[in-house]
């Protein structure tokens, strides 16, 4: 499975091309919007999500309900692009417009520089519309995908916003899967903990009075993972490291930490690792699950626990970063006329959704099979097997 993704920010659409679901996979439209419609969610998002209202059109791989086995594509029209039409669309401008219009000023903190450098352009609209968040609507759309036929296989993936500010959510490590997906609909941030959400409401809306901005961490909890999926052979199939790599892909996003994570740099052994225990009903288990699931690149058949953090956003309504202006080379302050001042709520759906992408990735590459059906035979195969190992 893979999946690719095009698009600008203030282009006419998003595009996802996904290779490698079975065919014969149950689907519908509404598995796709609904996520896509809680990604435009949370408290703290700027005055951009009041003009897109992010739905998914089919336009390959799903027929009458089921996937056919062939790519499938998804397409998000951004409905932004009427104000943007003469900057972004493909007619060239008369040389004066363009010379107005040129964005010269990078923005710290943002891939402005970098991509200007990079790929050449003295035009740094042409990196900033890429690398703008905007696209991971586009990543939603194929985590949801993924998250469909994880669920039809048993396994359920649940992200939520776990710290913002500083401001921590307590662990409440008794709730069932289905009272964390209600918690979350139901929060304006995004938590499990109702007794912070208040707090966090308020910091985002002193935050977004002063100016400024905030980041935070997100965590995804996964259930019905079965023991062994991943690997130890190779780097590249350690599940855990992919995970990993596919949280610090998200914008903005700068670490990341299974179980009890960094914690464990400060503990000994006996404190960290996870004892075996077996009964004729599970087969295999642990009695903690302090590493989040994880032993040598692959699941443990516990819950995955994972975390990733999130930076403040970079571009500030109030409190302008100093930068050069790559024309003039002359210092500048940068000014906006519009941003988000906490998307931590929106990223943890991302996060849900990159995570949920790999662990369908990992299932499918395991259990190769085109048909949906033989791919659900094989793991329940697999799951008694190990039950009984
Ligand atoms: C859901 C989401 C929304 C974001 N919204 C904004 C925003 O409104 N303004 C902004 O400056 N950065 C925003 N960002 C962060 C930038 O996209 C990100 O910092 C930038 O692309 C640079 O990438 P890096 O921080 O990973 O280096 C957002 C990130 C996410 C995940
Ligand atoms: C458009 C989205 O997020 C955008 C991500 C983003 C950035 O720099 O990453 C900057 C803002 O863009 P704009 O300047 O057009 O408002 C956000 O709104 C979205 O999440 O759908």
């Amino acid at each position: 499975m893979r999946y690719l993704t095009a698009g600008e920010s203030h282009g006419k659409q998003l595009t996802t091309i996904i290779e490698g679901i079975p065919s014969k996979m149950p689907i519908t439209k509404d598995n796709i919007n609904e996520s896509l419609l809680r990604r435009q969610g949370g408290h703290g998002r700027g005055k951009r999500q009041q003009i897109e209202k992010d739905l998914v059109n089919i336009t390959s791989g799903i027929r009458h309900g089921y996937t056919l086995g062939s790519p499938i594509s998804l397409v998000i029209t951004n409905d932004d692009f009427k104000h943007w039409t003469d900057i972004m669309g493909e007619d060239p401008l008369s040389e004066d417009v363009a010379i107005r219009r040129v964005v010269s000023k990078p923005r710290p903190g943002h891939a402005d520089l970098n991509g200007a450098l990079k790929y050449g352009h003295r035009d740094m609209r042409n990196v900033l519309e890429r690398s703008s968040a905007r696209e991971t609507a586009a990543r939603v759309a194929a985590g949801a995908v993924a998250k469909t036929l994880l669920k039809q296989l048993g396994i359920e993936v649940c992200g939520y916003v776990k710290e913002i500010a500083g401001i921590r959510a307590k662990e409440i490590g008794s709730l069932s899967m289905e009272e964390r997906q209600n918690r979350i609909t139901e929060s304006p941030v995004m938590v499990l903990d109702k007794d912070v959400e208040q707090e966090m409401m308020d910091k985002i809306d002193q935050t977004k009075k002063e100016g400024d901005s905030i980041g935070g961490v997100c965590e995804v909890y996964v259930e019905g993972m079965p023991a062994g999926v991943g690997s130890y052979v190779h780097y590249d199939r350690k599940l855990d490291s992919r995970i990993a790599g596919s949280v610090v892909s998200i914008n903005a996003f700068k670490g990341v930490e299974f179980g009890i994570g960094f914690e464990a740099a400060k503990k000994y052994g006996s404190e960290v690792h996870d004892e075996i225990s077996w009964n004729e009903e599970q087969g295999y288990y642990r009695t903690s699950n302090r590493l989040g699931g994880f032993e040598g690149g692959m699941t443990t058949g516990m819950p995955i626990v994972v975390r990733g953090v999130m930076k403040p956003i970079p571009t500030l309504m109030r409190k302008p970063l100093e930068s050069v202006d790559i024309e003039t080379k002359e210092p500048f302050k940068a000014t906006v006329e519009r941003s988000d001042a906490c998307a931590v709520p929106a990223a943890s759906v991302v996060m849900e959704h990159v995570v949920a992408f790999e662990l369908a990735k990992a299932i499918t590459e395991q259990f190769p099979n085109d048909q949906f059906t033989k791919l659900k035979k094989a793991i329940d195969d697999y799951r008694d097997e190990i039950r009984c190992f």
